[in-house]
């Protein structure tokens, strides 16, 4: 039997009414799959607040913090900067932004970068977007990339797929065990492969209705 009506709530009553989580959606895939380049079509669509962890890191390095040496030195060698600076970096990216809806691309990278984003925000992702593509595929297109990184040399290129391999396939694969990951097959024309991104955001969508 309803009684209660008009009463608070007892989240009211103490203050901390629960808000809304926002809803995070993780993008995988290795270095040059496109993430980034597929995550700015989205936004346009979608409405999202897209964060590249990796952008976020290099412009951590660029404000002249004080974690900038340690993070640039493991960027160069294609190693997975500790999660603590790069959950802070996004949380506060978050906070910031007034949105509630994210894209997070590149991370997380791997079990620890997943842990932890859980643990600090409370946050699952609704589902995982993860660009398979063939190395062969990716290191070209880095080669062409042009961005003028320090890591899209020949060198950094191969230990980062390495680190692809043994530290980030694990999470997606996690994250196929419990049936979050939408696979797309990012070894095609940019286009095509956002055809492929749409559907997938316009039946969740048709979900939700
Ligand atoms: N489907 C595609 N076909 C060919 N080139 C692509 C495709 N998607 C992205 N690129 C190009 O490949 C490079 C890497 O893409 P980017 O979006 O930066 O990948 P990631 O963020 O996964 O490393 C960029 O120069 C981009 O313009
Ligand atoms: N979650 C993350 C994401 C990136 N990074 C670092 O940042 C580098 C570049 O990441 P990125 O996502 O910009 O690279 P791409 O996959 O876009 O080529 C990685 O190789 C890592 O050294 C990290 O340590 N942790
Ligand atoms: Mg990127």
């Amino acid at each position: 039997m309803e009684t209660d009506v008009g009463a608070t709530t007892s989240e009211e009553a103490n203050g901390s009414r629960a808000e809304k989580k926002p809803t995070v959606i993780f993008v995988l895939g290795g270095p040059g799959s496109g993430k980034g380049t597929q995550c700015a079509y989205i936004v346009e669509h979608f409405g999202f607040t897209h964060f590249s962890a990796g952008d976020l890191l290099r412009a951590e390095i660029k404000s002249g913090s004080e974690n900038g040496l340690m993070i640039k030195s493991m960027i160069n060698e294609g190693k997975i900067v500790p999660s603590e600076v790069t959950v802070k970096l996004l949380r506060q990216a978050m906070e910031e932004s007034g949105n509630d809806k994210f894209l997070i691309d590149g991370f997380p990278r791997n079990d620890e970068n997943r842990a932890a984003f859980e643990a600090v925000t409370g946050i699952e992702p609704a589902f995982v977007l993860f660009f398979d593509c063939p190395e062969e595929e990716m290191e070209r297109r880095i080669l062409n990339r042009n961005q003028e990184r320090d890591d899209d040399n020949i060198e950094t290129i191969r230990k980062r797929f390495k680190v692809f391999l043994e530290s980030s396939l694990p999470v997606v694969q996690y994250y196929e065990s419990i049936g979050k990951v939408h696979k797309i097959d990012a070894a095609r024309p940019i286009e095509e492969v956002f055809e492929s991104v749409k559907a997938v955001f316009t039946s969740i969508n048709e979900k939700d209705d």
